[in-house]
């Protein structure tokens, strides 16, 4: 791919280029290869290999929180664009769960179901013991001493 133009790959593609010898990976509809980097990435290379085999790795790319040098190193493995790529940012607004989303949108494309089932449930379950520490609180301070 070295030395040419940039390309316009189909969605479906990157997930074909997801081994140590030869790994793409998709980040807001761009198309990266980083097979030499596979080795260096400091996230490990499993998770690249992983983010590939997904076909979009834009949603774990964005929930590691990557820095700026690391956004910037991002070019140089530039290799293309995916075609007819929409962010799906604007559904997201109004839909945070993409509960909405329609079986072809981007966190179902190439992969086998949503892409983290774990991250409402992450999210849930502090609230959960958060409320049961209140409720436990409010009990001994206002109820029990009543009696
Ligand atoms: C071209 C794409 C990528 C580049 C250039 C890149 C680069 C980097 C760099 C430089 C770091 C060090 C920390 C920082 O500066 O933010 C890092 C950490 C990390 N990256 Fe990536 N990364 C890429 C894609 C991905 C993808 C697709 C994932 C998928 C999950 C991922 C997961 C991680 C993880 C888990 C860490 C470790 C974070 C930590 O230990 O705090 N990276 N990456």
């Amino acid at each position: 791919m070295a030395g040419e133009a940039k390309q316009l790959f189909d969605a479906s593609e990157v997930a074909l280029h997801s081994s140590r010898k030869d790994c793409w990976v998709a980040i807001s509809g761009k198309v990266y290869d980083v097979t030499k980097f596979l080795e260096d990435h400091p996230g490990g290379e499993d998770v690249l290999l992983h983010a590939s085999a997904s076909g979009d790795a834009t949603e774990a790319f964005e929930e590691v929180g990557h820095s700026t040098s690391a956004i910037s190193m991002m070019d140089s493995f530039l290799i293309g664009s995916i075609k007819g790529y929409v962010r799906p940012s604007a559904s997201k607004a109004t839909d945070p769960w993409g509960l909405d989303a329609p079986p072809n949108s981007r966190s179902m494309q190439g992969n086998e179901g949503p892409p983290n089932p774990n991250t409402f449930l992450d999210f849930l379950l502090p609230l959960f013991v958060l409320g049961l520490a209140f409720a436990a609180w409010y009990y001994l301070t206002f109820v029990s001493k009543n009696y």
